[in-house]
Parts: structure tokens; C-alpha cells; sequence
């Protein structure tokens, strides 16, 4: 099946209203052409939500990176789906490895909030994906379908649910899977969807690949089989390298323009990480101008 790409942003807890400039120079590329036949999400801290949202208008949608189960309530510090909502967010991330590490999520967690996400009526992106030891044990496989498992309520649909496999290993670390692990690891997602929520569903949801995606490698990632989008952290804080990226992403046929070999606006390397995250200040006025007027 034909899925349209989606290339997704998650900016972690980076970014502060200055880093808007950034969001225009996505925004510019796209309004100049250079990412037709793609989908594009960033998902910023959410205090920049709803900002973002101004800045990207019609060609980028925006995310959370997290939702809490309930609507609303006593939980001091945190937010609702409800309110990602509220502010133009389309999309939510769950289950990313980072707050199952610090937060103590579990698979039912994860549920909970994909089942809040989808009442909020918005997409939720599903993290998984193995730690260092778990694939060194060859457990890859086990993993990834105990967590699919415990992380997906019934009812998921192409609309409501984009998985995202993340190797825990491979985020912030310039190491990436081979595209034959990536092969395995995206079929067995593939698989396991079909056989739980049918063929129409399991073909159609997206499966986004995340974990040091940088413009050098977007390519050979992005043309696995069933690898249908990037999830992208540290090289998605610059707007050249989350172009780069789009630039380099295989279209899928008969979506958009065909594929094009273009050149990286930049090379990222290892330490192209979020500490060395600086925004170019330069257009700020000029991109808060135009995009919150
Ligand atoms: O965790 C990630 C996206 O959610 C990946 O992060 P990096 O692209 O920085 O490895």
C-alpha cells in the first residue's frame, strides 16, 4: 500500500519562543515546494505549541510529546490531550523510551494515553523499541511485540495511531540499525498489526523510524520497506538538516513529486546533539512578525 510519508519532529525539552526562527525557515521551505508529497508534524516543548502552530499555519502540523489520561484534574505539571487540542495540536507522542525511563511509563500507561489521545481526537504516535541488552540478548523481536501488545487499545485505525520504532540505543548516539534490522524489526511491526487489527488497518497505519535519522542516512533509512516516516530528534532542532531530510526522503509513488537526489544543506555528525542546540536569531522578529500577525 501507498502511504504518503511522515516526517516528524520531536524537539524533547529544547527550544524557547527565539527558536521560532527556526519553524519559519521549515515553513518557507515548504511554501517554495521542496517537500511536496510529504507530511510534515513537529512536536516542540509545550509551552511553544501554540506559537508553532502560527509560525507552521497550513504546512507542518503540530504535536505533544506527551498527554496525561485524564481530561482534566488534579495533576499538577501536567497536560491533557484535551489541551494539546485546545492549542492546534493534531498529534501526540506516547510511550517514547525517554519517559519510560524517567517517568516510570509502562505498556498500561501507554495505553491509557493513546486512549486519551484518540478521545481528545487527536493521532497518537506510539514509541517502542528495544534497549542495547535487549538486542544483544536477541530479544528485539519479543520486545517489540510485548509492547505493541500492552501499548495499543483495541480500536486503532490508519487516522488514530502511527507506531514509531525507536531503538532505545540508537536515539542521541549517531549509531544506527542496519537497514536488514530495520527490515525485520518494521515487517514483524507490520505483521503483528495485520494480525491483530486486519489487513486494511495493519497496512495503512504509518511506521516511522527514529533514532540518529540525520540527512546523511535519511535516505538509505527511508527506503526500508515499511518504513513510512522519520521520527527525528536532535537534527530536527535545525531547520537546513529537518529539510535536508525531507529533501532526502523517497516519495512514495503517485505522491507528490518523484523522488529527488538532492544534496544535504548540511552534514550532521555525533555532536550534532541537542547541547549544542544555538538558533540563528537573526530573522526572530521578522518570523514572529509573519507568522503570529
Ligand atoms: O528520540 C528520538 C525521536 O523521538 C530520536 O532522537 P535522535 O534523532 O536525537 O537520535
Amino acid at each position: 500500500m501507498t502511504l504518503t510519508p511522515l516526517i516528524a519532529g520531536n524537539w524533547k525539552m529544547n527550544g524557547l519562543l527565539r527558536s521560532l526562527t527556526e519553524l519559519k525557515g521549515i515553513s518557507d521551505a515548504a511554501k517554495e515546494g521542496r517537500m511536496e508529497g510529504l507530511d510534515l508534524l513537529i512536536c516542540p516543548p509545550a509551552t511553544m505549541l501554540s506559537a508553532s502552530r502560527g509560525i507552521l499555519n497550513r504546512v507542518a502540523s503540530v504535536g505533544g510529546q506527551t498527554c496525561h489520561a485524564q481530561a482534566s484534574g488534579a495533576h499538577t505539571g501536567e497536560i491533557a490531550a484535551e489541551m494539546l487540542k485546545d492549542v492546534g495540536a493534531t498529534y501526540v507522542i506516547v510511550g517514547h523510551s525517554e519517559r519510560r525511563a524517567d517517568n516510570g511509563e509502562d505498556d498500561a500507561a501507554v495505553r491509557a494515553k493513546t486512549q486519551a489521545a484518540w478521545r481528545a481526537g487527536l493521532t497518537a504516535i506510539v514509541c517502542i523499541g528495544e534497549s542495547q541488552a535487549q538486542r544483544d540478548n536477541g530479544e528485539t523481536l519479543d520486545v517489540l511485540g510485548t509492547q505493541l501488545a500492552g501499548s495499543l487499545p483495541d480500536g486503532v485505525t490508519a487516522t488514530n495511531t502511527v507506531i514509531a520504532y525507536e531503538p532505545v540505543w540508537a536515539i542521541g548516539t549517531g549509531r544506527t540499525p542496519t537497514t536488514d534490522d530495520v527490515a525485520e524489526a518494521h515487517g514483524f511491526i507490520r505483521q503483528t498489526l495485520t494480525d491483530r487489527f486486519g489487513n486494511d488497518t495493519g497496512e495503512s497505519v504509518r511506521l516511522l523510524y527514529g533514532g540518529s535519522v540525520k540527512p546523511n542516512n535519511a535516505t538509505e533509512l527511508l527506503s526500508v520497506a515499511h518504513v513510512n516516516g522519520a521520527l527525528i530528534g536532535g537534527a530536527s532542532l535545525k531547520a537546513a538538516d529537518f529539510i535536508a531530510i525531507c529533501e532526502a526522503t523517497p516519495r512514495a509513488q503517485g505522491a507528490g513529486e518523484p523522488q529527488q537526489q538532492s544534496q544535504p544543506a548540511s552534514v550532521a555528525t555525533d555532536e550534532d546533539n541537542f547541547d549544542d542546540f544555538e538558533p540563528d536569531l537573526s530573522e526572530l522578529e521578522a518570523s514572529l512578525q509573519n507568522g503570529l500577525d
